[in-house]
């Protein structure tokens, strides 16, 4: 207990600093040595600047620091020594990044890619705290690897967990290549696809369960195919069900495809998995306590039971309308319960699960993309990858478990969870609630497991706990006017 009790820091107490040390170190990788002679590990550091230092001001929100301070500051892992003009990119790649407000590539994308654009192609395991920029780095790999004088022939396909992550990506590939000229993207999710029709596209983005039926009906001539992403890898091949199917995709490519795995996590079962799926796979990676993105406040309250949690939620809709929170609970029964009686306490919340069929979960993340919707209660399936920078908020309802019977806290769904805020160097705020020594015990083990440092919010005296929370949501709301993000409205056609 006493180290969990480290753990929490009580809101007047400033919150202690996790030594973010540089630790940028290149390395032969040590496996097979005569199969991967020149794969490159880097340890790509975690540093991530104090925001709440950086100049962003109060009262006034004054922001003196932009987003090119951030870049130049070497602790961040915003940084990069290279520039995208050292990368060898075609210049309609190049205005395309540069359109976009891309000034200049963040760390995971300035390693990454002079690896994965390397030739011979050599496949690539990358790891970087969520928010990052790991989408533009391999949506960059695959648009520099495609023949655009054949732009009907598959040529890079790129898996992803989610059908609203698979969507977010199809919007930044047609964001990034606005000026390749055709390009032409389809998106392998249920029901998109025209049955029985052959894709005529030189990218597809898909799930798994649906690019394996369309390569099976031979919907999908992957004669041609160069690259395979695999976004948010280590979520995909540690499903059952999901992990088969990218293994039978994988096995019905040609043999030379380059394999190209992404992730802000790839707990260690995975990774030797995953070294596997992708062998002699240059390897970028994070360690265990530089994961955090130092942007996240991670705040906890104590409930004093279950039913507590519903009040406390409610209390906090104010806070979470300033800017847009996501709500994140066990089950999609949850999600409908919660948002029913929200909405009969005069709440607007919308909830996305995977029971809504594929056109109304496009809708509902189309909506809250736009602003329309603000707070949107939703299950793990919403946990990764999507990206929507005026999130200032994320709430854990229910504390992430994992195991049979919910036995073991789920550290890295917490972490992709609190992920959807903090996006790219802005703040936000993460809240957790615990209401039983179990889900106590299991966000203090997920604290423990990554050196966090909690802060506790305490109920009794409400009005000092919402000055903390939007203290920061402000920070956010700031940095969002001075800063939009460039893909956000990027949307799949
Ligand atoms: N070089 C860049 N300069 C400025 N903004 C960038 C750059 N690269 C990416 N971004 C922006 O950063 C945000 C986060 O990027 P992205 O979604 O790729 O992160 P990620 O690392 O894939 O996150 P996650 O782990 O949650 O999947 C996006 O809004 C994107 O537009």
């Amino acid at each position: 207990m006493s180290d969990l009790a480290s753990r929490i820091t009580k809101p007047d107490e400033p919150a202690k600093t996790t030594d973010w040390a540089e630790s940028v170190e290149a390395e032969e990788t040590k496996q097979q040595p005569e199969a991967d002679a020149g794969a490159a590990e880097v340890q790509v550091d975690g540093a991530v600047e104090e925001l709440g230092g950086s100049g962003l001001h109060e009262p006034d929100w004054d922001v003196e620091v932009s987003l090119s301070d951030l870049q130049a500051n070497e602790a961040t892992p915003f940084h990069s020594a290279t520039q995208w003009q050292d990368m060898g990119l075609s210049e309609d790649l190049l205005k395309g990044l540069l359109a976009l407000k891309f000034l200049k590539p963040s760390k995971v994308q300035g390693k990454s890619l002079p690896l994965m654009l390397s030739d011979p192609p050599r496949n690539m395991m990358a790891q970087s705290q969520s928010g990052t920029g790991k989408t533009a780095a391999f949506v960059t790999a695959i648009l520099s690897r495609v023949d655009f004088t054949k732009p009907d022939q598959p040529q890079a396909l790129a898996l992803a967990p989610s059908r609203e992550l698979a969507r977010q990506i199809e919007g930044v590939i047609n964001a990034i290549g606005r000026f390749i000229e055709p390009l032409k993207v389809a998106a392998a999710i249920p029901g998109a696809l025209p049955r029985d029709q052959p894709v005529r596209s030189a990218v597809i983005v898909g799930t798994p369960g649906t690019v394996q039926d369309i390569i099976r009906r031979r919907q999908l001539d992957v004669s041609q195919l160069k690259v395979l992403v695999l976004d948010e890898a280590d979520n995909m091949l540690d499903q059952q069900g999901m992990g088969d199917q990218c293994l039978r995709v994988k096995n019905l490519l040609p043999k030379t495809v380059q394999i190209l795995l992404f992730s802000a996590t790839f707990p260690d079962k995975v990774g030797a998995y995953a070294m596997k799926f992708a062998p002699n796979a240059h390897s970028l990676k994070l360690q265990r306590s530089e994961l955090t993105v130092k942007g996240i406040s991670q705040m906890f309250i104590d409930c004093a039971d279950d039913n507590i949690k519903y009040d406390v939620l409610c209390k906090l809709y104010g806070l979470m309308t300033i800017g847009q929170s996501v709500i994140f609970v066990k089950t999609r029964e949850s999600a409908n319960e919660i948002q029913r009686r929200m909405v009969a306490d005069g709440h607007k919340v919308s909830a996305l699960h995977a029971a809504f069929d594929g056109n109304e979960r496009d809708e509902l993340l189309n909506k809250f993309r736009q602003g329309e919707n603000k707070v949107l209660i939703t299950t793990n399936v919403l946990a990764r990858g999507i990206d929507v920078s005026t999130v200032s908020m994320v709430i854990n309802y229910d504390i992430p478990m994992k195991g049979r019977g919910d036995s073991e806290p789920d550290a890295e769904t917490y972490l992709h969870r609190i992920g959807r805020t903090g996006r790219f160097g802005r703040v936000g705020v993460s809240i957790s609630f615990v209401y039983d020594k179990k889900s106590y015990d299991a966000l203090l083990g997920i604290a423990n497991t990554y050196g966090i440092d909690l802060v506790r919010l305490d109920t009794d005296d409400w009005d000092e706990a919402e000055e903390r929370v939007k203290e920061v949501i402000k920070k956010n709301r700031a940095q969002a006017a001075y800063a939009p993000s460039a893909t956000d409205n990027a949307k799949a056609s």
